[in-house]
């Protein structure tokens, strides 16, 4: 593989870590942040503290505060910003593609569902971004807790564009001995799973928060997976995407782990602290509070049965208690698997 210049647009925890897996492999890496105190510390102690602790950095990522810094050149872009921030900065980098007259890759890390147009992040740059400035387009996904990338855990993800070429050049630039990427061409059931299994996460927390044991887990995830899996067919993906890293594995990792936002934000719920506290306390985006309210809405637009993502709504919405949303699923009439 020959050496890339990448542009990582977003420096929170999966932005530099995302970076610093590219810089690893020899790549020119140039993470852009909205915070030049954050650009500072980088380029200075190969730190970013607020994110990712005392972990260091490779030297090879610089830091940039200028997007057009970042972008000119480039040959891929790595879209790491919240869902919600990702058509202000795909519109910013639009102004710098238009100045340099340049095609790029744009691949999205994102995991969200934008609210009221309930488009895709892939769905929300291929709006933003004109076709001629893209030379591809797609998404990365899978169980990938920043944390764990940044001090080589094993950890595999996909990459994922409807042009498989996209997805194995993608593959190819940031595939190493610990970070091994497989590719993918289910864009939407990629994204769909990317994105909902972070509202059975918070769902997992507040299990954990009323101290259910192993049984109320693996229940959870199962039948929690099986209605993502309903609604990602409902719009045309491949059930099999479900089974995969985007799935099953995302859904394994982030439901489990004491690094994810999600699951702690449900532990700190179903303890009763406030929604606002909850958000503000975590100084870092919570995908699944915006995407639960998604979720709900799609399942009803759609007519497609999602108890659980319907509970959790009511949990972060309506202030209703866990052990009740709990007892009423429990309550449910009883029914047939794999329907
Ligand atoms: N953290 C992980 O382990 C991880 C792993 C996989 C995917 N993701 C996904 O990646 C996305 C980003 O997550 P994160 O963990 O890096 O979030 P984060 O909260 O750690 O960081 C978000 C970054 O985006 C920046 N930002 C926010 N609004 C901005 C704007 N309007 N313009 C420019 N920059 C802006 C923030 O300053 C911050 O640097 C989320 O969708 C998340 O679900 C995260
Ligand atoms: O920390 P979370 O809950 O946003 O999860 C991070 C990643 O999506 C895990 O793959």
């Amino acid at each position: 593989m020959s050496r890339e210049i990448i542009a990582v647009l977003g420096a929170g925890s999966w932005g530099t870590a995302l970076a610093n897996v590219a810089a690893e492999n020899g790549h020119d890496v140039r993470l852009w942040s909205h915070r030049a105190e954050q650009v500072d510390e980088i380029n200075e102690t190969h730190r970013n503290s607020r994110y990712l602790g005392e972990h260091s950095i490779n030297e090879g990522v610089v830091a940039v505060s200028d997007m057009k810094q970042a972008v000119d050149g480039a040959d891929l872009v790595l879209s790491v910003v919240p869902t919600k921030a990702t058509r202000e900065v795909a519109q910013q980098l639009v102004a710098i593609l238009e100045e340099t007259n340049h095609k790029v890759v744009v691949m999205a890390a994102t995991k969200g569902i934008e609210p009221g147009t309930y488009k895709r992040v892939s769905e929300m740059l291929a709006e933003e971004i004109p076709s001629k400035y893209l030379g591809g387009l797609g998404i990365i996904a899978g169980p990938s807790h920043a944390e764990g990338v940044i001090k080589h855990d094993p950890t595999l993800v996909t990459a994922v564009s409807a042009d498989l070429t996209v997805a194995k050049y993608v593959q190819g630039v940031l595939s190493n001995q610990v970070f091994r990427v497989y590719t993918n061409t289910d864009v939407v059931g990629s994204e769909i799973g990317a994105a909902l299994k972070n509202v059975i996460a918070i769902g997992a927390g507040a299990l954990e928060s009323l101290g259910y044991d192993v049984n109320a887990k693996a229940a959870l995830f199962t039948r929690g997976l099986a209605e993502i899996s309903r609604l990602g067919q409902a719009f045309g993906a491949n059930p099999i995407t479900f089974m995969g890293l985007a799935g099953v594995g995302d859904l394994f990792a982030t439901a489990t782990s004491v690094y994810s936002r999600n699951y702690r934000a449900g532990v700190q719920l179903g303890e009763g602290k406030h929604l606002d506290d909850v958000v503000a306390d975590m100084g870092m985006v919570i995908e699944g509070i915006s995407t639960t309210k998604v979720a709900h809405e799609l399942a009803q637009k759609k007519h497609v049965e999602m108890p659980i993502t319907s509970a959790m709504y009511r949990v972060i919405y309506d202030n209703e208690d866990v052990k009740n949303v709990m007892q009423l699923l429990m309550g449910r009439p009883v029914s047939q698997e794999g329907k």
